[in-house]
C-alpha cells in the first residue's frame, strides 16, 4: 500500500488522531488536499502555533499560540461533513498534561463524528498515555514520478527547455531529496549557470551528500566505479555475483524478489567493510553507511525518529546499498538497557522493516562480536544469508598480497615472492597483510631505496596479529561459525 492508500484506510476506519512523520509540511498538505479529493464536503483546517488557524477567513488567526484552544475549536465545530485538522508544531506540546487529557477526551468524541486530527511531526516522541489513541505513519520521500513532475513544472516556470534524457538524469540524481530541497538546488544551479545542463548533476549529487550527511546518522557515497578487489572469500563473491543484476527491470520481470541483505560476521580486518563498498561499486548503486551508535545517542525518543528517518531516506534513494557497520555494538545487551524499552522498540522497528521491506534496499550489516547480537537478528528471514569471514587461508593470503602489491607497484609487483610471504603470515588478516606492506615501504623509503620481499618479511616478523593478542575472541568466533550457524565466505 502506498501512503495515500494507507491514510485513506486509517480515515475510513475512523482513527481519530494520526501523526504523520515528515519534514515536508507543504507537500503533505498538497497531497492531503489533492489525492484525498478534499472537495467542499471535506474541509481541511490547518493550524500552527504562530498563526493559529489559517485556512478560512472567518477562523483566521484563531487559537494563535494556544494549542488547547486549537483542540477546543475541533470539539466545538458543528459540521456533518468530513473534517481534517492539520496541526503543525503540535508535537512540541504533546507532553503537557492538559493536552494529553484533552486529546484523550477528544479522541472519544471525534471517533463518532467525521473529524480527524492529523499532527505533522518530524520527531516522534509520543507520550505513553497517548500510545493507544495515536497512530504514526511516515510520508515517504517523493517518488521518481513526483520528482519528474516537479522538474518539468520548474523548467516550465523558469522557461527552460530540457530534453527528456536530461529530465530523466536530473530526476534520478534528485532521488532522496525532498521537494523543497529540489526547488532550492535547482534555484542554486540557475543562479550559477543560468540554465540546467549536464553540469547540474554533480551539484545535485553533492547537495544530496551534504543533506544526508547532515542527518549525522547516514553517510552518502554516490555510485562510482572504483576497483575494490577482494582477495579470497570466493563463496561470498560467487553468491554476490549471482545477484549482481537482481535490482534490474529484467530481474523484476522474471519475478525474482529483491534480495534483502547479508550479515557479515568476522574477525577484524577480514574484509567486511571492503565487501560492503565492493557490492555498491560492482552493482553500480549508491551506498549509505549507517552509524548505529548515533542512532541511540541524543535525546530520549530521538532514536525512534532517527530509525524512521533512516528507513525513509534509504527507501527514497533505492535501489541502494545500506551498510550497517558494527551492528553488534548498537544492539548489544538490548534487553538490559535501562531506557524504558526504547532500544527494544527501535530494534523491533528495524527487524520488522528488515523482514518486510519491499523497497530495493540491500542491507549489508557487519559484526565482530556475535555473542552480543540479539538472537532475533540471526533468525531465518531477516537476512538472505549470514556469512562468516575467517582469517584468510594460504591461497587467500597470496591473492591479498597480489592485490595490495599491484596497487602500489602496478608494473613490478611480480618481483615480490608472494608465495613465501603468504607462508610466513599465517593467522594474519587482510588488513594486517596490507599493514605489513605499508610498514616495509616506510622502512625502505626512509632509507631512500625500493622496498623488497625481505623488508616485508621483517615487517611480518615484527607484527603481532590480532589472532595472538585477542586469541580468545578470535577462537570463540571461529567456534561459533564452526557450529554451522553461518556460511563460510571462503572455499575450504
Ligand atoms: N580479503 C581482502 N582482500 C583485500 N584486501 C583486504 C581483504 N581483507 C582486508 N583487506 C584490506 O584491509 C582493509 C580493512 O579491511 P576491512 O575494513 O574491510 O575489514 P573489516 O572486516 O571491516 O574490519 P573491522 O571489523 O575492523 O571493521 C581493507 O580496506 C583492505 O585494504
Amino acid at each position: 500500500m502506498n501512503f495515500t492508500q494507507d491514510l485513506r484506510l486509517l480515515l475510513k476506519s475512523r482513527y481519530p488522531i494520526i501523526v504523520i512523520n515528515t519534514r515536508e509540511e507543504d507537500r503533505l498538505e498538497y497531497i492531503i488536499k489533492h489525492s484525498l479529493n478534499c472537495s467542499n464536503s471535506q474541509q481541511v483546517y490547518s493550524w500552527d502555533f504562530v498563526d493559529g488557524y489559517t485556512n478560512n477567513p472567518s477562523d483566521n488567526g484563531y487559537a494563535k499560540r494556544n494549542p488547547l484552544l486549537a483542540l477546543e475549536f475541533i470539539e466545538n465545530l458543528n459540521n456533518e461533513s468530513l473534517n481534517l485538522f492539520l496541526l503543525k508544531d503540535f508535537d512540541s506540546f504533546l507532553n503537557e498534561i492538559v493536552l494529553i487529557r484533552k486529546l484523550r477526551n477528544l479522541a472519544k468524541i471525534i471517533k463518532t463524528q467525521s473529524k480527524h486530527i492529523i499532527i505533522i511531526s518530524c520527531k516522534i516522541n509520543i507520550p505513553f498515555a497517548l500510545n493507544d489513541i495515536i497512530t504514526v505513519i511516515d510520508l515517504p520521500l517523493p517518488s521518481l514520478l513526483e520528482i519528474k513532475k516537479e522538474i518539468i513544472r520548474l523548467s516550465k516556470a523558469l522557461n527552460l527547455n530540457l530534453n527528456s534524457e536530461l529530465v530523466n538524469n536530473i530526476t534520478k540524481s534528485c532521488q532522496g531529496l525532498s521537494i523543497d530541497r529540489i526547488r532550492k538546488v535547482i534555484t542554486k544551479i540557475i543562479a550559477q549557470y543560468n540554465q540546467i545542463d549536464s553540469r547540474s548533476l554533480p551539484i545535485i549529487i553533492e547537495e544530496k551528500r551534504q543533506i544526508i550527511n547532515q542527518t549525522h546518522l547516514l553517510e552518502f557515497y554516490p555510485y562510482s566505479k572504483v576497483n575494490r578487489d577482494i582477495g579470497g572469500l570466493d563463496v561470498l563473491k560467487q553468491w554476490l555475483q549471482k545477484r549482481s543484476r537482481s535490482f534490474s527491470k529484467q530481474s523484476l520481470n522474471y519475478g525474482i524478489p529483491s534480495p534483502k541483505g547479508l550479515l557479515l560476521v568476522g574477525i577484524q580486518g577480514t574484509g567486511k567493510s571492503l565487501t560492503a563498498k565492493a557490492i555498491a561499486s560492482d552493482w553500480m548503486l549508491p551506498l549509505l553507511r549507517l552509524d548505529m551508535g548515533k542512532l541511540f545517542g541524543g535525546l530520549v525518543g530521538e532514536s525512534e525518529s532517527k530509525m524512521r528517518e533512516m528507513i525513509n531516506i534509504s527507501e527514497g534513494l533505492s535501489p541502494c546499498i545500506l551498510w550497517i557497520d558494527e551492528i553488534d555494538k548498537a544492539f548489544s545487551g538490548l534487553h538490559s538497557q535501562g531506557d524504558s524499552g526504547t532500544s527494544a522498540r527501535v530494534f523491533g522497528t528495524f527487524i520488522t522493516w528488515l523482514s518486510e521491506k519491499k523497497a530495493p534496499v540491500f542491507v549489508v550489516a557487519t559484526a565482530n562480536k556475535i555473542q552480543s547480537l540479539p538472537s532475533e537478528m540471526l533468525r531465518k528471514g531477516r537476512f538472505d544469508e549470514i556469512f562468516f569471514l575467517d582469517l584468510p587461508n594460504r591461497q587467500e593470503r597470496e591473492s591479498i598480497f597480489k592485490i595490495h602489491l599491484s596497487k602500489v607497484r602496478p608494473r613490478s609487483w611480480q618481483k615480490y615472492d608472494i608465495h613465501e610471504l603468504s607462508l610466513l603470515c599465517n593467522k594474519f588478516s587482510g588488513a594486517e597483510i596490507e599493514q605489513a606492506i605499508i610498514e616495509s615501504m616506510h622502512t625502505a623509503f626512509s632509507e631512500e631505496r625500493e622496498f623488497s620481499t625481505e623488508d616485508i618479511k621483517i615487517a611480518i616478523k615484527q607484527f603481532v596479529p590480532l589472532a595472538f593478542t585477542d586469541k580468545e575472541q578470535v577462537e570463540s568466533l571461529q567456534a561459533w561459525a564452526g557450529d554451522g550457524r553461518a556460511r563460510n565466505a571462503s572455499l575450504t
